[in-house]
């Protein structure tokens, strides 16, 4: 199977001793939308500027539709870039501005001049194919009608769709996203996430995403390079980085509100425990070592089964999202908010203040444990019943 996209052993440093990408190795399916995320200055940018020849890694190597572009010039790889900043040229018009790469592309430099280009051998009918080739693309994205503006007379999601346009119209296999809706209202952000997604699905190229925002990551891609320090920390479905994260700064990365961390125990026989108290689960490990017990917000109730994790805690504050609350407690003798979702159908009939006494429990099954590296450690098993009432 020929690979959309694949990165192999990148390395790029701008300093000596601090390195931006450590041996990035990616392999990313033609046709599938993948996002790059993590947090700011992590490298998403660096690596998107590689992919698309804008920057020289230092070591390594990047194939396109199985072709080696290591030492391509962008303009050479097939590529089509859109950033936050749309970069639409302000004196043009739409048509202008979409038509643009394939002027450049496709007529020489005579037959661009404003007057002697008229002559040129041939420029009508190139000009004339330009022209259909703009109409299309403006007719997929619904731009049509404002072909003949400037983009100041446009909305910043138009704008966001004729930088797109400029960017499908030479028909790449791969389109590099930095962005591109960071300078949205949030409304209009939530409305561009569904036709990028439609978009994608259109035309089948493939696309890599960058962005910050783990909940634009989570919605439309296929699947998240969760990045970190120059690294990746895990490449997986939006499902598998939420349900089974390699790494507690995935785990706490995704989801939102952002997952509960209890600090846990393994003893040198494989034993966990969590505030004190044994959690009767065994993990294969050798040594003694701190770890950590991450537990979701939904995940948390507030009621307990006989074979739950239960605390007692006090209510700090509610806040109300429409249809389900998040409920912030402090449990006894601790210095931690813990982040309980519930639905507004479980509150019925159980009306919650703040500064009140709660039960918080949470089966241990829905915990994941990460040890010292902050590596996920598989359980073997979670039985028994615990009672963790106070540190
Ligand atoms: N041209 C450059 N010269 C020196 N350092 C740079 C250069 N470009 C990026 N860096 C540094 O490399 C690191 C990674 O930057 P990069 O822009 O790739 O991060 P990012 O994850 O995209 O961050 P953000 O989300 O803030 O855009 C940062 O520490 C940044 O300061």
């Amino acid at each position: 199977m020929t690979l959309g996209l694949e990165l192999r052993g990148l390395d790029k440093s701008f300093e000596p001793e601090n390195p931006v990408l450590r041996g990035i190795d990616l392999s990313i399916r033609r046709g599938e939308f993948v996002s790059l995320v993590g947090s700011s200055g992590c490298g998403k940018s660096t690596l998107l500027r590689i992919i698309a020849g804008l920057e020289q890694a230092d070591g390594g190597r990047v194939a396109i539709d199985g072709r080696e572009v290591t030492y391509l010039e962008p303009k050479a790889r097939r590529i089509a870039m859109v950033f936050q900043s749309y970069a639409l040229y302000p004196h043009m018009t739409v048509a202008a501005n979409i038509a643009t790469p394939l002027i450049m592309s496709r007529l020489h430099f005579l037959a661009r001049l404003p007057l002697l280009g008229a002559l040129a051998p041939g420029r009508r009918q190139v000009r004339s194919t330009i022209d259909r080739a703009v109409e299309e693309v403006a007719d997929q994205l619904e731009i049509r009608p404002l072909l003949g503006r400037k983009p100041a007379q446009l909305s910043g999601g138009q704008r966001q769709r004729v930088a797109l346009a400029r960017a499908m119209v030479r028909q790449p296999s791969l389109f590099l996203m930095d962005e591109p809706l960071s300078n949205l209202d949030a409304k209009l952000r939530v409305h561009m996430r569904g036709e990028l997604t439609d978009l994608h699905r259109r035309v089948g190229a493939t696309f890599v995403y960058v962005t910050h925002d783990q909940v634009e990551a989570m919605t439309m891609s296929d699947r998240i390079a969760l990045m970190e320090r120059g690294a990746i920390l895990q490449f997986g479905t939006p499902s598998e980085l939420y349900s089974a994260p390699a790494n507690l700064r995935v785990a706490q990365f995704i989801g939102t509100p952002s997952i509960n961390c209890f600090p846990a125990e393994i003893d040198s026989a494989g034993t966990v425990s969590c505030l004190g108290r044994p959690v009767s689960g065994m993990v294969t490990s050798e040594t003694r070592q701190r770890a950590s017990l991450a537990v979701r917000p939904e995940s948390i109730r507030l009621s307990a089964r006989s074979e739950d994790v239960v605390f007692g805690a006090t209510l700090r504050r509610i806040e109300h999202h429409g249809s389900e609350y998040i409920l912030f407690a402090e449990p006894q003798g601790r210095d931690q908010l813990v982040r309980i979702r519930v639905s507004g159908a479980a509150l019925e009939g159980q009306p919650l203040a703040e500064g009140q006494a709660l039960t918080i429990a949470f089966s241990a099954a829905d915990a994941h444990l990460f040890g010292s590296d902050d590596r996920r450690m598989d359980v073997s098993l979670f039985d028994a019943p615990v009672r963790l009432q106070s540190a």
